[in-house]
């Protein structure tokens, strides 16, 4: 069972397969890697490893019809005749056909069989994937790997893609020659010892989605939220009321007041976090104590907070651009025009209102700058999921599978610190900013009651100057509250 070689008969596994000084192979043109199964994964797979020059033979229950959609150099052959020109095999097919491979079961005696399936769901099955492949040829040396990388990014090619894999398996030599044919393919192989943390290995890309849920989940209820809210203030409140029609509103002004509403409650979301995990450590005086799992999942999906908040952004300002082309902005805007030839008024130059504007929007494109500049620092991390991974980890960490990945995590946990601590900096900076950009915006309304009393004034007077004209339909409807303040 310990022994391997490339072809015919196995040979000692401690002596790599793979080219390498010791061995003495320096082409891997002269290495036949197997594949069962001709889907998605197996294509994708075998052009990496041709393009890595590697032979590769495909064994497929139809090989005339799965060869075509293999480049000619490509040996397409049937299952048995496949696993005989080889050692070590990917088994490219899903779970439930593993089976079907019983009868090669005499064949597949002391060769690699690299188990690459996904499941659908986490915990989908009471033992992995790799357990089970394991358990149905206990002769074979089962590794687990290559799961992560999607048959797209595979194609790709290692710069634009994912380059983390993860292997393990109980047989230390097999898990060697795997990780190094990882190496030799352009991934970055990371060993986390035995077949049982292949279990672990089969959740990460089911677990990585989930940590855009909850975020998701939040930025769709407080959108929700404010939407009705300003809803109600500003359209259903001055109709009541007034019997002021503002429905026209709803497209544009409504939603740019949700849009920034949401962007700064969610990046207040990503820092709270932190403060509340800061308080945490201080209160029980150590670091070492673990977080609640409400504020270890809060705090893992901080990036993903980040990024909607960035999105809520950019579209808040693709609205704001918008405001002036409004067809209700430029009607505003005569009706006012005509009201102050009406009033005798030569010139409305307000000087704090002048100061007011200039410094909102100044505030609020350098908040925009601050949060792109951090949108872009995490670019890379989201391309190869290097950080969702990180975070994963802990979890796995949490379980303690094995030793290899404990020290995995906590040197991955380092760096991760190490870039929240530079991006949290700039991050306060930028909830800084966006702070004041919201409170110049609001501070009339907020602080100066002198304000409403201000506009109630110039209401009253314009609709008193206009009663006997309204009568007769020449007059627009006009209110200086309908203005929209930037
Ligand atoms: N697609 C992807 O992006 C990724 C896929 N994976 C994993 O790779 C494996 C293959 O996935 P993928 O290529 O997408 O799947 P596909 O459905 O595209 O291909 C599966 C292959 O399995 C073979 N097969 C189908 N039915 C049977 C059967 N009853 N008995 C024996 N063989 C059968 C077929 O090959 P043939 O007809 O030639 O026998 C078929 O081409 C899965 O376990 C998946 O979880 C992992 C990571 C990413
Ligand atoms: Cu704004």
């Amino acid at each position: 069972m310990e022994s391997i070689s490339m072809m015919g008969s196995p040979k000692n596994l401690n002596e790599t397969f793979l080219p390498n000084v010791a061995n003495g192979i320096k082409d891997a043109s002269k290495i036949t890697v197997g594949i069962i199964g001709s889907g998605d994964f197996a294509k994708s797979l075998t052009i990496r490893l041709i393009r890595c020059g590697y032979h590769v033979v495909v064994g497929s229950r139809n090989p005339k019809l799965a060869a075509e959609f293999f480049p000619h150099v490509v040996d397409v052959t049937h299952h048995e005749d496949a696993v005989t020109k080889t050692n070590i095999i990917f088994v490219a097919i899903h779970r439930e056909h593993y089976t079907s491979l019983w009868d090669l079961k005499h064949l597949l005696v002391g060769k690699i069989l690299v188990d690459v399936s996904n499941n659908t769901r986490v915990d989908q099955y009471p033992d992995s994937n790799a357990e089970y492949l394991a358990s149905l040829f206990p002769d074979s040396l089962v590794v687990k790997g290559f799961n992560v990388v999607s048959a797209w990014s595979l194609q790709l090619g290692p710069k634009d893609a994912s380059r983390q894999v993860y292997i393990c398996s109980n047989n230390v030599q097999a898990r060697h020659q795997v990780t190094e044919l990882a190496r030799q393919l352009g991934f970055i192989p990371i060993d986390l010892g035995a077949l049982s943390s292949s279990r672990e290995i089969e959740n990460l890309p089911l677990r990585l989605f989930t940590l855009w849920k909850g975020p998701v989940v939040i930025a769709i209820s407080l959108a929700t939220f404010f939407f009705i809210y300003s809803f109600i203030r500003d359209v259903i409140h001055p109709y009541v009321r007034n019997q002021q029609s503002d429905f026209y509103k709803i497209p544009i002004e409504i939603v740019n007041k949700t849009l920034p509403v949401v962007a700064i409650t969610l990046l207040s979301l990503v820092y709270l976090s932190g403060l509340i995990a800061a308080a945490y450590q201080l209160y029980y005086g150590t670091k070492y104590r673990r977080f609640p799992p409400w504020l270890d999942n809060w705090l893992q999906c901080r990036k993903q907070l980040g990024l909607l908040s960035f999105f809520f952004a950019v579209v808040h300002v693709a609205y704001s651009l918008c405001l002036p082309m409004r067809r209700s902005e430029r009607y505003l805007f005569l009706n006012m025009a005509y009201q102050q030839v009406h009033a005798n008024v030569e010139n409305s130059w307000n000087e704090e209102e002048v100061w007011r504007i200039e410094m909102y929007i100044s505030f609020g494109i350098m908040s925009l700058g601050l949060l792109s500049l951090l949108a872009v620092t995490s670019i890379p991390s989201v391309n190869n999921a290097l950080n969702w991974r990180e975070f994963s980890f802990i979890q796995i960490k949490s379980q303690a599978v094995s030793t290899s990945s404990q020290f995995l995590t906590s040197a991955l946990l380092k760096e991760q610190e190490y870039c929240l601590l530079i991006s949290s900096t700039l991050g306060y900076v930028a909830l800084l900013i966006s702070t004041f950009h919201v409170l110049i915006y609001g501070w009339k309304r907020a602080f100066e009651e002198e304000y409403y009393r201000k506009l109630r004034r110039i209401r009253r007077g314009w609709e008193k100057s206009h009663a006997i004209e309204e009568t007769s339909g020449s007059i627009p409807h006009f209110s200086p509250e309908r203005i929209t303040v930037m």
